[in-house]
């Protein structure tokens, strides 16, 4: 009994003492110094081989290898983890970046060996075992060169293209082009973040087809129709997507279009990795008399034009309704998602006055809720804009907003922001999603059940004549 005793307070001393010991080990960082010198005492076991990629070549021309990797090595989270390293200031308001110190070693993995690189006065030193050599080094280089790419592509400064009347034969040139600041992001727009998130992640898959859909022979492009009343933040959520994708954006004009042709010239001049945008279609082909034809715009949404449409390309839309729109136009393949921009309920209400007032709850918050259970009229804008007159003051700003809704908007006086009553027609509160159409948004939880249902029905019947494409079916055979 004694002896049994005896090991159990062995047994119980050994783990405190092994407790407390990792205890001291991660508290105090001594874990990191262990590390250290487990590595060294490793390495002695292994052959390293060095590479150096200088900054210039012998003609000093600038290694354009030396960039990459660096861009590559910056990006690197073991740049946050290492002992030491430089913060500068980026070029965006609030950036800061990370920036390799002269000597200092990164660790990298890759294909689960190890690397390491080392930041010497113009050269940068990649250290890998012989034995993972052969095996890793080419991979991990084009690796490199395909992040730094990346990279590099998202940091360039985004360009707005607006068309212009043509002159006579000349078409050259029918791009203006400005700088493309809009600050609208995914977060800074109050809609429902499961439809946010789709969105990304159905870009994302989309990005990633690009061999999926050379394979199928397809152009590839994804095209979004975005349709709701005027200031439900459908324009902020194009600049949102651009600016999501670091993409360029080519904003047409129909009405300075002269006929189907020039709308093809315009879609050739475009560049690849752009976002192209149409506002407003259904007022334009509801117009009796226009420059170009259904069919023009129709053979412009499936962008078979030329060979220098294989690149990637993102087609919007947007209406402000779609029930009166020729089927055609909405069919799948020409638009492959639908979006819906409600009216503001009361989750875009918080979203927005968290962001325009800073408040996450307010003691009117229950009294906004109960009036938007019964029905609002109003739009984000229209919320949003009575927030910004009132932001100094946030139970003023919410007064305002009740006695906004109490009358319907009546009562904005001088902050009338002009609905677009005439085009939208009368608002309607539940929006208007087309029969059979797979619909993103806020038209009731059904609306994304039933675009799921609709494309169960799809895949059984892939010939049947309908509105949407699942973006879960998309992904599955893109990715
Ligand atoms: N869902 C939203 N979230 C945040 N802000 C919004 C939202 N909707 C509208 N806004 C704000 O309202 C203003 C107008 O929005 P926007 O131009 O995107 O609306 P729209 O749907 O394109 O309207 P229209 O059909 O009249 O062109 C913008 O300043 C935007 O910031
Ligand atoms: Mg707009």
């Amino acid at each position: 009994m004694t002896i049994l005793y005896n090991l159990f307070f062995l047994l119980f001393i050994t783990f405190v003492f092994l407790f407390l010991f990792r205890v001291v080990l991660i508290k105090t960082g001594l874990i990191f110094t262990v590390k250290k010198k487990w590595r060294l005492f490793e390495d002695c076991f292994h052959v390293y081989q060095l590479f150096k990629v200088p900054k210039f070549n012998e003609s000093m021309q600038r290694n354009q290898l030396y960039h990459k990797v660096f861009v590559y090595l910056n990006s690197l989270t073991s740049v946050e983890d290492s002992d030491f390293t430089n913060l500068f200031t980026g070029k965006k308001p609030n950036e800061i970046l990370l920036r390799l110190d002269p000597n200092q070693i990164i660790e990298d993995d890759f294909l689960g060996a190890k690397i390491l690189w080392i930041n010497e006065d113009n050269n940068l030193v990649l250290k890998i075992r012989k034995a993972d050599k052969r095996r890793v080094l080419r991979p991990y280089l084009q690796h490199i060169h395909t992040i730094s790419d990346d990279l590099d592509e998202k940091k360039r400064d985004l360009k707005l293209y607006v068309n212009v009347v043509g002159h006579g034969d000349d078409h050259k040139g029918r791009w203006r082009c400005v700088p493309f600041t809009h600050p609208s992001t995914f977060e800074t727009i109050a809609m429902e973040s499961d439809v946010k998130n789709k969105v990304k992640s159905d870009l994302e898959s989309f990005l990633k087809a690009k061999q999926y859909y050379h394979r199928l022979g397809r152009v590839w492009k994804r095209s979004y129709l975005l349709y709701g009343p005027s200031g439900t933040g459908k324009s902020s959520f194009i600049a949102a997507l651009a600016n999501f994708l670091s993409y360029d954006v080519y904003d047409i004009d129909l009405s300075k279009v002269s006929d189907d042709s020039d709308l093809k010239l315009l879609l050739l001049q475009s560049t690849a990795k752009s976002v192209i945008v149409i506002e407003d279609l259904d007022r334009y082909l509801s117009e009796k008399s226009t420059a170009v034809s259904l069919s023009g715009i129709l053979n412009f949404m499936d962008g078979m034009l030329t060979s220098s449409c294989s690149e990637e390309r993102v087609m919007v839309f947007t209406m402000n309704g779609k029930d009166h729109v020729d089927q055609a136009v909405l069919r799948p393949g020409r638009i492959d998602v639908h979006i819906h921009f409600p009216l503001c309920d009361f989750t875009a209400f918080k979203t927005l006055a968290n962001s325009y007032l800073g408040l996450k709850d307010h003691k009117l918050f229950p009294q906004v809720e109960e009036i938007f259970q019964n029905g609002s009229s109003l739009s984000p804008a229209e919320i949003g804009e009575l927030m910004i007159a009132n932001r100094n003051s946030p139970s003023r700003a919410l007064k305002s907003v009740i006695h906004a809704l109490q009358t319907d908007g009546d009562g904005r006086g001088a902050l009338n922001i002009g609905r677009r009553s005439t085009e939208n027609g009368p608002r309607k509160l539940s929006g208007e999603m087309g029969e059979g159409s797979g619909v993103f948004g806020k038209e009731g939880a059904n609306a994304v059940k039933e675009f799921k249902k609709l494309y169960g029905l799809l895949r059984v019947k892939s010939s049947r004549k309908s509105q949407s494409f699942d973006l879960n079916g998309d992904r599955k055979e893109g990715g």
